[in-house]
């Protein structure tokens, strides 16, 4: 039985998902506070941890330290509030497996759960796309965007990285992409693959960040039985299996130095040996990595070597934005859509009208992953043809709340097109309503009656709430 880990400092909530969780079969172990959960981290064989981003004595980026020093294979899901989207993004660049946005929906929740697990403790990938022949026939114009295997995009941006895709693909130059968390690098470093000559042999995929430090040398350059405690039989390294083909480096920057100068070894003489073997193997080897911090800083700071780094950054392609690629966000949106459709086994059409405004006009600063994110759980509730802004989490709102506020210092028809209404705060736990009328009002410099209009409701429904929170002004 799989065990999970949940930390979570609303106690009633803690016990609510346990409760759930342990009847759809897993082992269920509660902690109120980092505190707790170290010590339970410390005794039990976790294999999945459930966290809150905020708690009381910790955060996200702690915690998830933390667990990676126990075992890199434990993986991690964030329960994040609309205010801590940008926290939950700098986690999943540390190695979380995803985030799900408060209120949890129970379906998608044990969908997360089970997709983590099943890829749990894996350091490398190897990808095998679907074919063609393989995809669903189907009529709908939304289900046609299923059949493709991603999108390319018109916008300029997108234009820009398609060119140098196609122009440095058919090329054994060494490929850097560099990009914000979520930014498509991964599919980046695949399509350059597809486009190669090695398109027909081997591409492996290596998280970086998911191998422990003293079993890096054998994940890379695999290892013979007996090497070392637990090399009870031989394995071949990443470098072998991908021998011929493409090797993708993702979240390169989190090599440690040590293997960093084992790394620059093998990709200057073109050979490894694996860990206990006087035999050296000839690799013939694209390599692509990717990273998402910024690796010239690492290299001026002494964190990451030079020779490395220009051995790596042949040339450097940029991943752009999801805010950049205008229009391109709502193809975008129908591939998400289809793509949740055929997983959920749900029919949904499209967006609704102010859906789209709203996509369009966001920042959406989790970029590609989170607007997948976003969409399944949007097309999991939905109960129309349409997504429509009842289903879309708060952050989307909040966002756009501060946006409109920057612009309209005290005019009031300057909020008429703000697209946080009343629904929406209806979808909210009281916690996180509180923390909207907080900000409501002080972007209305609490000014009541703006602060009602850039909530949406009446000044009376204000009032009776600020009462309620026992917000005094
Ligand atoms: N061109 C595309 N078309 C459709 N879906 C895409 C495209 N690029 C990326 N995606 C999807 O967006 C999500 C995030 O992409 P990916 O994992 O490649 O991002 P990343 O930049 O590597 O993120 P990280 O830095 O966090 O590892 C994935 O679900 C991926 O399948």
């Amino acid at each position: 039985m799989k065990k999970i880990l949940i930390i979570e400092d609303d106690v009633s909530f803690c016990l609510m998902i346990k409760t759930f969780l342990t009847k759809k079969g897993f082992e269920v172990y509660k902690a109120f506070s980092f505190k707790e959960a170290a010590a339970i981290l410390n005794e039990e064989k976790i294999d999945l941890v459930l966290t809150d981003v905020r708690l009381p004595d910790s955060d996200g980026i702690e915690i998830l330290k933390f667990i990676k020093d126990i075992n890199p294979a434990i993986q991690v899901i964030l329960m994040t509030g609309y205010t801590d989207i940008k926290t939950a993004v700098n986690v999943m660049k540390m190695g979380a497996f995803d985030y799900v946005a408060k209120p949890i929906n129970s379906d998608e929740i044990v969908h997360t759960i089970n997709k983590a697990l099943a890829e749990g403790g894996k350091t490398s990938t190897v990808v095998n796309y679907k074919k063609e022949t393989e995809k669903k026939e189907s009529s709908s114009e939304i289900n046609e965007a299923s059949k493709e295997e991603f999108i390319t995009g018109k916008s300029e941006k997108s234009k820009e990285l398609n060119n140098f895709i196609s122009v440095v693909a058919p090329t054994n130059i060494s490929v850097l992409i560099i990009g914000d968390s979520g930014t498509g690098k991964e599919n980046i470093a695949y399509s350059i693959h597809k486009l190669s000559k090695r398109a027909n042999m081997p591409y492996i995929a290596v998280d970086c960040g998911a191998i422990p430090k003293d079993l890096a040398a054998s994940e890379f350059f695999g290892h013979v039985k007996g090497s070392f405690t637990g090399a009870t039989t031989d394995k071949i390294g990443h470098f072998e299996a991908a021998n011929g083909g493409t090797i993708f480096l993702d979240e390169v920057g989190n090599l440690t130095y040590d293997v960093q100068v084992q790394l620059l070894r093998a990709l200057q003489e073109r050979k490894v040996k694996p860990v206990g073997s006087s035999k050296e193997i000839d690799v013939d080897i694209r390599i692509i990595a990717a990273t998402n911090e910024d690796l010239q800083k690492a290299v001026r700071e002494g964190e990451f070597r030079e020779d490395l780094y220009h051995r790596l950054n042949e040339f450097s392609i940029q991943a752009p934005r999801l805010n950049e690629r205008g229009k391109d966000i709502l193809e975008f949106a129908r591939f998400f859509i289809a793509q949740s459709n055929e997983e959920l086994e749900r029919n949904v059409q499209g967006l609704s009208d102010e859906v789209t405004e709203v996509f369009l006009s966001y920042e959406w600063p989790g970029n590609l992953r989170e607007m997948r994110n976003i969409i399944k759980r949007a097309v999991l509730l939905t109960q129309t043809d349409l997504i429509e802004k009842n289903v879309l989490p708060a952050e989307i709102f909040q966002q756009n709340v501060l946006k409109n506020n920057d612009t309209v210092n005290g005019s009031q028809n300057a909020f008429s097109n703000d697209v946080f209404q009343l629904e929406d705060l209806k979808l909210y736990s009281s916690k996180n309503e509180e923390q909207l009328i907080r900000i409501a009002l002080e972007k209305a410099k609490y000014n009541k009656t703006k602060a009602a209009q850039i909530l949406g409701i009446d000044r009376k429904t204000l009032y009776n709430k600020l009462k309620n929170y026992d917000i005094e002004l």
